[in-house]
């Protein structure tokens, strides 16, 4: 098991208000797979995406990512035992790639890409070497130099793409990385991060409310229930689909029985 949460609750208080975004919230996911985070609005999926980067301490709960314990923090001395402490390594094994890209307007494309080594440390020959060549591979080849307002939305989600993988992360955190774009850069981004995660046998977790782009993508579907967030159903993608790239899964005549069902589901969980 690479990602493990166990009865994760997570409440925001603020000076007059306790909102419970997170319920109980208990699911695994293999090394290697693809999984969905859907839900209605409101459900709590970044809430739950911000705690698995470690950015957000949950009320309640663990959460261990490859084994190591990432929430609740491990106390001084258990930390000493590990080499280097426990979260640091854990911070630098997750890669984050949002709705919005977040390139740096002052910097180019390659400084763009490099940031993440800059910032890890791990900016070497070699590292260099492989973003440069990732920003070949998905079509980018030859805009090192260019400045993010030069290139349209989708080229630059796909910078961020490489720039998110640059650092070799073990898991990937998609929070909506679609979302903002037109149709057609949607379907063409999400075929090109599905081809490259199965190329480099990345786990990955998106964030959707697009049930579509949940089959298309994913081999598993973990569904939400509205707020608070409680973890309601698990679907299994049938082989016929997930081993398919999205296009074609969006083509295949499993597709649609599947994708009624969920709506179905979702109707039902809104309706409550
Ligand atoms: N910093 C915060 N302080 C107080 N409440 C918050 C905070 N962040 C989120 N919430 C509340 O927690 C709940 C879950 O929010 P979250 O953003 O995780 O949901 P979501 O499923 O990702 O929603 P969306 O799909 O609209 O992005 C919502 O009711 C939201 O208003």
């Amino acid at each position: 098991m690479f990602l493990a949460i166990d009865r994760l609750s997570h409440t925001y208080f603020t000076k007059t208000t306790a909102v419970t975004a997170l319920d109980q919230v208990s699911l695994s996911v293999e090394k290697g797979e693809f999984v969905s985070f859907l839900g209605p609005s409101g459900c709590g999926k970044t809430t739950l995406l911000s705690i698995i980067a470690g950015l957000i301490e949950p009320t309640e709960g663990s959460v261990c990512i490859d084994g190591e314990p990432l929430w609740p923090r491990e106390t001084n001395a258990a930390m000493a035992r590990r080499a280097g402490g426990a979260d640091s390594p854990i911070r630098r094994a997750v890669g984050y790639m949002l709705q919005q890209d977040y390139l740096f307007p002052w910097k180019t494309i390659e400084e763009n890409i490099l940031l993440g080594l800059n910032i890890t440390g791990t900016l070497t020959p070699e590292t260099k070497e492989r973003a440069l060549a990732l920003l070949a591979e998905i079509g980018l080849g030859g805009v090192e130099s260019y400045y993010p307002s030069q290139l349209s939305g989708g080229m630059r989600q796909r910078a961020a793409l490489v720039r998110t993988l640059a650092t070799d992360p073990k898991l990937l955190l998609l929070d909506e990385p679609f979302s903002a774009l037109d149709q057609q850069t949607k379907l063409k981004l999400e075929e090109l991060v599905w081809k490259t995660l199965q190329q480099y046998e990345k786990t990955a977790v998106l964030v959707t409310h697009d049930i579509e782009e949940a089959i298309a993508m994913s081999d598993r579907i973990f569904l939400f229930s509205p707020r608070p967030g409680r973890l309601v159903r698990t679907f299994a993608i049938p082989d016929e689909l997930r081993h398919c790239p999205p296009f074609a899964a969006r083509q295949h005549s499993a597709f649609s029985a599947l994708f009624q069902s969920i709506w179905k589901e979702m109707e039902a969980l809104e309706s409550v």
